[in-house]
C-alpha cells in the first residue's frame, strides 16, 4: 500500500509575523516536491502572513492548536471556523507539549479531532510516550490509549483522511532521534490499532508520521520503513534543512 508522504514543520512558538514571512520566502523554493505534502504548520498570529506568502505554491498551512468549541466566552482561543477562513487546512492536536503544559488530555484531544473533521481541518493528532515508560514496556499501551481515546466517535472515512503523528517525547529537541526500528516498530502498531478500531482499508490510508529531532541526516532512513508516511518536524523545519527533509529521497 503506497500512501503519500507528508512532511509537516511545527514551528512552535517561533517567528515573529514578520520573521515569518521572510522564513518562507527562504524555503519556499527549497521545499517544490510533487511526491509529498508540505505543510507550515505556524503559531496563531503568523497564520495569515503565512497564508497569504505560501499562495501559488504547493504549501498547505497548519495551526498548531485550536479549540473545540464553536465561538463563545473562551478568552484567548482559537475557533475552527477562525482557522478555516483564514486559510488553514491543518492543525496539530494533542502535540506533547500541550499535553504537558496546557493539560491537554485525551478526553479534550478527543473533543478537538471531532471539531477538526465537522469544520473540515486535518488534524494531525499526536502520540508518543515518555523514557520511563518506554523504560517500563508500556509504550505500546499507552500510545494503544492515546489513539483509542483521541479517535472515539470518528468516523472510517474520516480516519482515513487523518494523520497521526507519532512522537516519543524523550526525542522531542532532544537530539536523540528513535532507531528507525523503534519509530517503525510503534507506527506499525498504530496502524494495527487503527485496523482493530475500524478495517483493514482505513489503516491502510491513514497516515502515520514519525516526530522527534528529525533531521536531513535522518528523514530519508525513517520515511522508507513501510509505516512511516512522513515527517513532523520541530527545530529543522525552522531552517533551509527542511528542504532537504522534504527532498529526502
Ligand atoms: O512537532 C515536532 C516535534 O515536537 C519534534 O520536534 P523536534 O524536531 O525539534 O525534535
Amino acid at each position: 500500500m503506497s500512501r503519500r508522504k507528508i512532511v509537516a514543520g511545527n514551528w512552535k512558538m517561533n517567528k515573529t509575523p514578520s520573521e515569518a514571512v521572510a522564513l518562507v520566502e527562504e524555503l519556499m523554493p527549497l521545499v517544490k516536491s510533487d511526491d509529498v505534502d508540505v505543510v507550515f504548520c505556524v503559531p496563531a498570529i503568523d497564520i495569515i502572513p503565512v497564508v497569504e506568502a505560501v499562495k501559488g505554491s504547493n504549501i498547505k498551512v497548519g495551526a498548531e492548536n485550536m479549540y473545540f468549541e464553536e465561538s463563545g466566552a473562551y478568552t484567548g482561543e482559537i475557533s475552527p471556523a477562525m482557522l478555516v477562513d483564514a486559510g488553514v487546512e491543518y492543525v496539530v492536536i494533542g502535540h506533547s507539549e500541550r499535553r504537558e503544559y496546557f493539560a491537554e488530555t485525551d478526553e479534550t484531544v478527543n473533543k478537538k479531532v471531532l471539531k477538526a473533521f465537522e469544520h473540515n481541518l486535518t488534524p494531525i493528532m499526536c502520540c508518543g510516550e515518555t523514557l520511563e515508560q518506554r523504560e517500563q514496556g508500556v509504550t505500546m499501551d499507552f500510545i494503544r490509549q492515546q489513539v483509542k481515546i483521541g479517535l472515539l466517535g470518528v468516523t472510517a472515512e474520516q480516519a482515513k483522511k487523518a494523520v497521526i503523528a507519532y512522537e516519543p517525547i524523550w526525542a522531542i529537541g532532544t537530539g536523540k532521534t528513535a532507531t528507525t526500528a523503534q519509530a517503525e516498530e510503534v507506527c506499525a502498531g498504530i496502524r494495527a490499532c487503527v485496523a482493530e478500531i475500524f478495517d483493514q482499508a482505513t489503516a491502510d490510508a491513514i497516515r502515520i508520521q514519525y516526530g522527534g529531532s528529525v533531521t536531513a541526516d535522518t528523514a530519508a532512513e525513517l520515511f522508507a520503513e513501510a509505516d512511516i508516511d512522513g515527517g513532523l518536524v520541530g527545530g529543522a523545519s525552522l531552517k533551509a534543512d527542511f528542504g532537504k527533509i522534504v527532498n529526502y529521497k
